[in-house]
């Protein structure tokens, strides 16, 4: 507390968010060649790594300056992750942590109308896998670094960045070998910020105006591996069913039987009740009074498949094998679902209603990945983490009316971090539309020049917000 004690402490950033032409061009060509690096994870055991290796190469050629600052610590984690501990002025402050990811999933070029490793710029946009997810925060962050630095600006408040490269197959050896090691370091964090959620415009058709969501908790999850086995034999006179037919007829009641709507209760309630005000009559008041219509309403959002896989678990079919010949029966088939588990639901109640569904015992399960959804982090007046985010999104954006919390659908390399602090939040400063939505992990996946100067912008003035004196003043910590 002494920190703020007899000191002029600014309350805004100091130093303005513009940047000049130079620094405009060299920041999106930074971006375009980090696109061009294919650092695919495929599997946990199958990486690109000249790739990772390559990436890391170019970070220390593009952003010199961070690899060159003497309180600005550099360590390579897992081979391929990077953590920097950027030591700050004041270590009376709990320190923070921005994060993002380096891997992409793969990308065919079928579809693309741009080649999707080329990076290549055309009618305003940089074409490429890794353009939203997650290339544009990892290189945003350290521009934002590297070019406050060129401006000798010296942070406050502690931060680490920390660069999964992993974070699409698991995490298990960036994300939580990086959170193991400042575990052990005695680190707590006083908040996090990583990929997730975005402002969303055209989501919901009675909203015109685009809204901020900002993830205080992400889906469980579950990979489930079913299987059937039995003799294989001449397909010339086979069985009444195969295992084919077995797996085939299980996995199809999983899709067909809906998990339980479980809304009602979770964040989802929260973005509901802040967002209503935004809405025209009469869903303004059906929102403001869920006690009566929160039926209704559930209802309304199971018909689409974003708005769906809000209010339940979801069930994918994602993979499914067998079959060796084309006369031959089968002794083996293989399927894998991929579960999102509503945060009102554990691991085990979902396996326990799959069985059921299932109701076959010649399947046999084997879960191969399983976690539980993740807590509800902070969003009240003394959550530093969600106003810091609020106060940039309000300042960088001042279209964006409204800010809620919200619940993030997919998976972040952040639920490795949650013994190290309870404010995680799941945010990304960039426009998402329903069509930009489909290209996460789908084909033409891009980002607009404009926004990802604006990304950079944010995180320019988000890192000296942390820095300056907060209003209302937040608890204090111990470090
Ligand atoms: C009324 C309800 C409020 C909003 C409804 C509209 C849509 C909001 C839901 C989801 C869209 C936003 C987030 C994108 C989801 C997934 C990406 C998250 C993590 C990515 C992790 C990764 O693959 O690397
Ligand atoms: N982030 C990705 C990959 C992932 C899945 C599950 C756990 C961790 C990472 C997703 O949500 O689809
Ligand atoms: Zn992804
Ligand atoms: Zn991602």
């Amino acid at each position: 507390l002494q920190d703020l004690k007899g000191q002029k402490h600014q309350k805004a950033p100091q130093i303005p968010s513009q940047f000049s032409p130079g620094e405009r061009f060299a920041m999106k060509e930074a971006l375009k060649g980090a696109i061009q690096i294919p650092t695919v994870s495929f599997s946990p055991e199958n990486l690109n790594t000249t790739a990772l290796a390559q990436f890391g190469e170019y970070l220390q050629t593009v952003f010199p300056t961070i690899f060159k600052t003497s309180f600005i610590q550099h360590e390579v984690i897992g081979e391929y992750s990077h953590l920097l501990t950027v030591r700050g002025s004041d270590p009376s402050l709990q320190p923070y942590m921005l994060m993002a990811h380096s891997d992409v999933v793969p990308a065919p070029e079928e579809g693309w109308e741009v080649p999707p490793f080329s990076g290549l710029e055309r009618d305003g946009f940089i074409h490429g896998r890794g353009t939203v997810d997650n290339k544009n925060s990892l290189m945003a962050i350290l521009q934002a670094l590297e070019l406050l630095l060129n401006r000798n600006y010296i942070p406050r408040r502690s931060f680490f960045i920390a660069l999964g490269h992993d974070e699409e197959v698991s995490g298990y050896n960036g994300a939580q070998k990086i959170s193991a090691l400042l575990q052990a370091r005695g680190v707590k964090l006083a908040f996090i910020v990583d990929e997730g959620n975005f402002i969303l415009d055209g989501f919901i058709p009675y909203l015109k105006k685009p809204f901020a969501m900002i993830g205080l908790s992400e889906k469980g999850l579950i990979n489930l591996r079913l299987e059937v086995n039995m003799s294989p034999g001449h397909s010339s006179a086979p069985p009444k069913e195969t295992t084919i037919g077995i797996l085939a007829a299980a996995v199809s009641r999983l899709e067909q039987t809906p998990m339980p709507n479980m809304f009602g209760s979770g964040p989802l309630k929260m973005t509901l009740q802040q967002l209503a005000h935004e809405f025209p009559f009469p869903a303004n008041i059906i929102l403001s009074n869920l006690w009566l219509f929160g039926p209704l309403v559930s209802r309304y959002m199971e018909r689409n498949y974003i708005t769906n896989a809000l209010v339940r678990t979801t069930v994918a079919l994602t993979m499914f094998n067998a079959g060796v010949k084309v006369n031959v029966l089968p002794s083996v088939a293989q399927a894998v679902v991929n579960f999102r588990i509503d945060s009102a639901q554990t691991v085990q109640e979902v396996l326990d209603l799959v069985k059921n569904i299932v109701a076959d015992d010649r399947v046999q399960f084997h879960v191969l990945t399983a976690v539980d959804p993740l807590p509800i982090s902070p969003s009240d007046s003394q959550a530093l983490g969600y106003q810091l985010l609020r106060q940039t999104i309000q300042s960088i954006f001042p279209e964006v009316s409204t800010v809620v919390p919200g619940i993030c659908i997919g998976n972040t390399d952040s639920r490795h971090y949650a013994n190290l602090t309870a404010g995680l939040y799941r945010f990304n400063p960039l426009y998402m539309t329903p069509q930009s939505f489909r290209s996460i992990h789908g084909i033409n996946e891009k980002i607009s020049v404009q926004a990802y100067e604006t990304q950079v912008k944010f995180l320019f003035e988000f890192i000296q917000n942390a820095d300056a004196d907060q209003e209302p003043a937040p608890h204090q910590h111990e470090l």
